[in-house]
């Protein structure tokens, strides 16, 4: 009985604690507002005199839904994105957002009737707006590049949202006119979340993009390109271009896939990358194809010049495996629709003697037997034991379709892309024209560095 008397004078306590705590920062900002310390902006929705859209409010809601801070405002509704799966937080009526810039805090009110909020705005009323309460002395310093930071946010959010993606491919123009571009709307639909990689691995790549995102600024200050190199190595169809489909669907910028083979010379090469824009995906597939065919070396990935594996020429190096039985299990998860199987056991022991296939085999086989789980384990286990003999058990049997082949992929603003690829460029042809034999099987500098 003490005890719960005890426990609900604490709670009386907490709850008189936090109300005051409330009642007094809004005493405060009352007197703040009565001193006039601040300043009031509105952005109407619509323009009054000509009831015709106003674009800055559109941007600034595109802007405001971005911030984190939304998940702090006491009444938020929840929408259902562009896909199903989305969900997206709205700024209730009536509700006040903070952000912060230059080390200023800035409040934005939503002021709306509770109607049109439900109707998503669509009605046209004249007090629907965005107010933004902003200390008088920050007004003076921080206004203007705070409208043009919202201008800039809410440009690339509507870049990457509502634009479809596209796929370059370089060709030779007939007549001599030289090489361009040719586009086709890129629809690879493959995600981080369909790709099986190593889940830790897959979670520092993802975060290693969305770090790289957020440096530009950090980057231009340390006087440094942004831009991030990738090297993909690994045997075929182990999901190297999947990856880079996953990359671009993720970063949402359009792929330009080079072909080397259809570059006459170094010149072409610089104008087909001037012709990129900013913010895309840059690919070189299959560096080393390129380079056996010209050369007399055979080259696979261990055989890649050390020098382009220098750091600062290729940030980031990924190594794509066979498929082994942690792999085989999500395959079977997202292809077969099971998490356990009773011919599991049977699977791994067969991993572990050492035989494997490619993913791109296995999530054949699965997609065959689609409609029938035992069927599709049991098909695997018969090809892992006919074909997949000694393939991942290290003794290599270098074979046509055995050869690890990189292919270079850079994200960051098209044209910084130029330098780098040129040099690479240049590097092979010069690596081609020597014909060295192919040497030093120089260990790769370990994953994401
Ligand atoms: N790690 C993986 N996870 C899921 N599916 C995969 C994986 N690897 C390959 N696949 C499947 O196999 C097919 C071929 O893969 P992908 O083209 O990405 O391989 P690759 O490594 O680029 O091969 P190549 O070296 O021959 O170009 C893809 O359509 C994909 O569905
Ligand atoms: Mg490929």
């Amino acid at each position: 009985m003490l005890l719960i008397l005890f426990i609900s004078i604490s709670l009386l306590l907490l709850l008189f604690l936090s109300l005051s705590l409330s009642f007094s920062r809004k005493l405060w900002r009352t007197l703040q507002d009565c001193f006039h310390v601040y300043h009031f902006l509105k952005v109407p929705q619509y323009n009054h005199t000509t009831s015709q859209e106003n674009h800055l409010f559109r941007k600034l809601s595109l802007y405001l839904h971005s911030l984190p801070s939304i998940e702090d405002s006491d009444f938020t509704t929840l929408l259902t994105g562009k896909n199903q799966n989305d969900i997206r937080l709205c700024l209730g009526p009536n509700q006040t957002i903070q952000d912060r810039f230059l080390g200023a805090t800035v409040f934005w009110h939503y002021q709306t009737q509770l109607d049109d909020h439900a109707h998503h705005n669509h009605q046209f009323n004249r007090d629907t707006a965005f107010v933004l309460k902003i200390r008088k002395v920050d007004k003076r310093r921080i206004l203007r590049p705070y409208l043009q930071h919202i201008h800039a946010v809410a440009d690339d959010i509507q870049q990457q949202g509502s634009r479809e993606l596209r796929l370059f491919m370089n060709t030779v123009a007939a007549g001599h006119e030289g090489v361009r571009w040719r586009s086709v709307p890129f629809t690879h639909p493959c995600t981080f979340e369909t790709l099986a990689m190593e889940s830790d691995l897959k979670n520092r790549v993802k975060s290693d993009l969305e770090s790289f995102l957020r440096a530009k600024q950090y980057y231009n200050r340390l006087g440094r390109v942004w831009k991030r190199s990738f090297l993909l190595y690994g045997p075929s169809g182990t999901g190297k271009s999947s990856f880079v489909a996953a990359m671009a669907n993720f970063l949402g910028y359009d792929v330009y896939d080079i072909d080397l083979s259809k570059i006459p010379s170094d010149s072409d090469l610089k104008l087909l990358l001037l012709q990129t824009t900013p913010k895309s995906v840059v690919v070189v597939e299959d560096l080393d194809r390129f380079l056996a065919e010209k050369s007399t070396a055979v080259s696979s990935k261990e055989h890649v010049d050390p020098n382009l594996l220098r750091p600062g020429r290729i940030d980031v190096h990924i190594h794509f495996p066979l498929c082994d039985f942690t792999a085989f299990k999500t395959m079977a998860n997202s292809y077969l629709g099971v998490k356990e199987h009773k011919l599991f056991p049977q699977v791994q022991e067969i991993f572990q003697n050492g035989a494997s296939l490619s993913p791109a085999e296995i999530g054949e086989l699965m997609i065959a037997n689609r409609n029938s789980p035992s069927r599709a384990i049991k098909s695997v286990i018969t090809a892992l034991q006919t074909d997949g003999d000694g393939r991942g058990s290290g003794v290599r049997q270098i074979g046509e379709d055995d050869v690890d082949e990189p292919d270079g992929v850079m994200c960051g603003e098209g044209l910084h892309t130029v330098k780098d690829l040129r040099k690479l460029y240049g590097f092979f042809r010069l690596k081609n024209t020597r014909r060295s034999p192919s040497s030093n099987s120089s260990s790769m500098p370990s994953p994401l560095r």
